[in-house]
C-alpha cells in the first residue's frame, strides 16, 4: 500500500486534469457531464481517476463524471476486462456503463473497423447522456508515435504532421478531447503507482506486427524529436485552416452541392498550401471521398490548373474544367452506384449526398435526376450550360423500390419525398479541431449547418504544454 502522503500528494496528471476542467465555457453552477472512455488500460485509468480527485478536491462539483468501456467482444477476457472497470468506478461512486460490439466482426482490417465501431458506440452513449463532451487517455507518447508514422508519409508542409488533434467532433454529434495529450505514459503510471492502483495491459500493445509497436520500440522512449515538429506543425495547420476557410467563403461558388466554380485567383495560387488545402477540399466534397487528395493527384491538379492552357482534366471522381469564368468541378458520371434505402433509415448515396427516407416504403437512390428544371436553375445561377450539362449526369434520382403495379397489396400512399442534403464525408465523421474553421466554410458552402462547437475554450488554439 502506499503510504498516506503519496495518496494525498499532488501530482502531474492531477495538474492537467484541473487545467482541462478549467478550460470549459461552462461556468458557475451550470451543471456538466463529461464521459470518460476506460479501457481498463493505464492511461485511461489515470484520466479516470485524475478527474474524479481533481473534482472532488478541487470542489469543481459543477462537473459530474460517468465513465463507458466498449467491449469489442475479440478477445475472451474483454467482457472480465469491463466488469473490472465497473468495479473500479462503484468503489468511487462513478457511474458506469458497457456497450459491446454486437453482429458480424470483418475478417480484414478488425482494427480500423474496432476503432470506427468504438467511437460511434461512445458518440451514442455521450449523446443519450447529454454529456459535454467525451475524454480519452492519448498521451504524449501517442502523439509522439502518431507523428514518427505519418513523418514516414508525408510532406514537410502536409498537414498530417499536426498529429493527433487535442480535440475531434466525432459524426457531428459528440466532442471527443484529450485532455493528457502533453502527459507522458511514465507519469501517469507513476501517479496509478502512487495511488496504489494497477492496470490492465492490452496483449496488443506488444504485437509488432502493428506499426504502432515497431515504432514505439524504434524510439526507445524519446519522443522529443517527434514533439518539436508537432508544436510548429499543430499550429500551422490551425492558421493555414483559417486562411483556408477565409480562401472558400470569398473565391468558391457551390451550386446545389453538385458542381463548383473556383475563382480565377484562387486557381492561379495552388502553389500556394492554403489554396491547395482549399481546392483539395471543396474536390473531396464534390467527389464524395472522407479523405483529401494523395500528393501525387494534387501535383497533377496544380500543375494542370496553374498550366494555364484550359481544358478539362479528372482527378478523385471530379472533373476540372478551366474556362475564362473560373474552374468548375462536378463529379464524373462513371460508377454512380444505385441503393435502398428503407422506411426510416438515412443512408449515404455516392459518398455525397445524405438521404432520409421518412416514408413506410423503401426507395431506391441513384444517378438519373437530370430534369430540365435542375438544368435551368443551374444556369439560372449562373453555371455555364456546358458545365450544367455534364454536371447533371450525376444528379441524384429516386424511385419506389417496388413500382405500384407489382404490389397490389401495398398501401395507396406512395413514398414521400426523401430528404436529401449534401453529405460532407470529409469531416462528418471525424472532424479534427484545427480544421474546425474550414469545416465551417465548407459546410456553409454546401448548405449544411455549422459543426458543433466545442464545449472548451483553447480547444481551437492547440497550445501545448510541451516545450
Ligand atoms: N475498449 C475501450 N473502451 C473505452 N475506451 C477505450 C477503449 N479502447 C480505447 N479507449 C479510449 O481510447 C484511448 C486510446 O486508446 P488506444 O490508443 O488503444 O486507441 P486508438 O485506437 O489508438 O485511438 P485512436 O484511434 O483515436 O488513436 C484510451 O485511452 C481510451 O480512453
Amino acid at each position: 500500500m502506499p503510504a498516506e502522503a503519496d495518496r494525498a500528494a499532488p501530482h502531474a496528471a492531477v495538474e492537467a486534469a484541473k487545467q482541462f476542467l478549467s478550460t470549459f465555457k461552462t461556468t458557475g453552477k451550470t451543471p456538466g457531464l463529461i464521459l470518460v472512455a476506460v479501457s481498463g488500460g493505464s492511461d485511461s485509468k489515470g484520466l479516470l481517476l485524475a478527474l474524479h480527485e481533481a473534482i472532488m478536491r478541487g470542489g469543481l462539483s459543477a462537473f459530474s463524471l460517468s465513465a463507458c468501456t466498449i467491449d469489442h467482444a475479440l478477445r475472451p477476457e474483454s467482457a472480465d476486462e469491463a466488469r473490472a472497470v465497473a468495479a473500479f468506478c462503484a468503489e468511487r461512486g462513478i457511474r458506469h456503463s458497457v456497450r459491446r460490439w454486437q453482429g458480424e466482426k470483418p475478417a480484414t482490417g478488425i482494427q480500423a473497423a474496432a476503432r470506427a465501431v468504438r467511437y460511434s458506440l461512445l458518440a451514442d452513449a455521450a449523446q443519450e447522456m447529454a454529456a459535454l463532451c467525451l475524454v480519452t487517455g492519448h498521451t504524449a507518447d501517442d502523439q509522439a508515435e502518431t507523428i514518427t508514422m505519418r513523418q514516414g508519409r508525408s510532406e514537410p508542409d502536409a498537414p498530417g504532421l499536426a498529429g493527433m488533434a487535442a480535440g475531434v467532433l466525432v459524426d457531428r454529434r459528440a466532442w471527443v478531447l484529450r485532455p493528457f495529450l502533453s502527459l507522458r505514459r511514465a507519469e501517469i503510471r507513476d501517479y496509478l503507482k502512487a495511488r496504489g492502483e494497477g492496470w490492465l495491459d492490452d496483449p496488443s500493445n506488444s504485437n509488432s506486427s502493428f506499426e504502432r509497436v515497431r515504432v514505439r520500440h524504434s524510439m526507445g522512449g524519446d519522443i522529443r524529436a517527434a514533439m518539436d515538429v508537432f508544436v510548429d506543425a499543430g499550429e500551422a495547420r490551425r492558421r493555414s485552416s483559417e486562411r483556408a476557410a477565409s480562401l472558400l467563403g470569398t473565391q468558391v461558388t457551390v451550386f446545389e452541392g453538385l458542381a463548383a466554380r473556383l475563382d480565377r485567383a484562387l486557381v492561379a495560387d495552388m502553389a500556394n498550401p492554403d489554396c491547395r488545402r482549399a481546392v483539395l477540399a471543396v474536390t473531396a466534397v464534390i467527389g464524395g471521398r472522407p479523405y483529401l487528395a494523395g500528393r501525387e493527384t494534387a501535383r497533377r491538379l496544380t500543375a494542370f490548373l496553374t498550366g494555364g492552357e484550359g481544358g478539362r482534366m479528372t482527378a478523385g471522381r471530379v472533373v476540372f474544367d478551366v474556362r475564362r469564368s473560373g474552374a468548375y468541378l462536378y463529379r464524373e458520371a462513371r460508377d454512380l452506384p444505385e441503393i435502398v434505402v428503407q422506411p426510416g433509415q438515412k443512408e449515404i448515396w455516392d459518398g455525397r449526398f445524405l438521404v432520409a427516407n421518412d416514408s413506410p416504403e423503401s426507395i431506391v437512390v441513384g444517378a438519373g435526376g437530370e430534369t430540365a428544371e435542375l438544368r435551368a436553375r443551374l444556369i439560372a445561377a449562373g453555371l455555364p450550360e456546358p458545365v450544367t450539362k455534364r454536371a447533371v449526369k450525376s444528379a441524384l434520382t429516386w424511385a419506389p423500390a417496388q413500382p405500384p403495379e407489382e404490389r397490389p397489396d401495398a398501401p395507396l400512399s406512395l413514398p414521400s419525398t426523401p430528404r436529401i442534403e449534401s453529405s460532407i464525408s470529409l469531416y462528418d465523421t471525424f472532424l479534427p479541431c484545427f480544421d474546425l474553421m474550414m469545416a465551417n466554410s465548407i459546410a456553409t458552402l454546401f448548405g449544411r449547418d455549422r459543426y458543433l462547437a466545442p464545449p472548451v475554450h483553447d480547444v481551437l488554439t492547440e497550445k501545448t504544454a510541451w516545450a
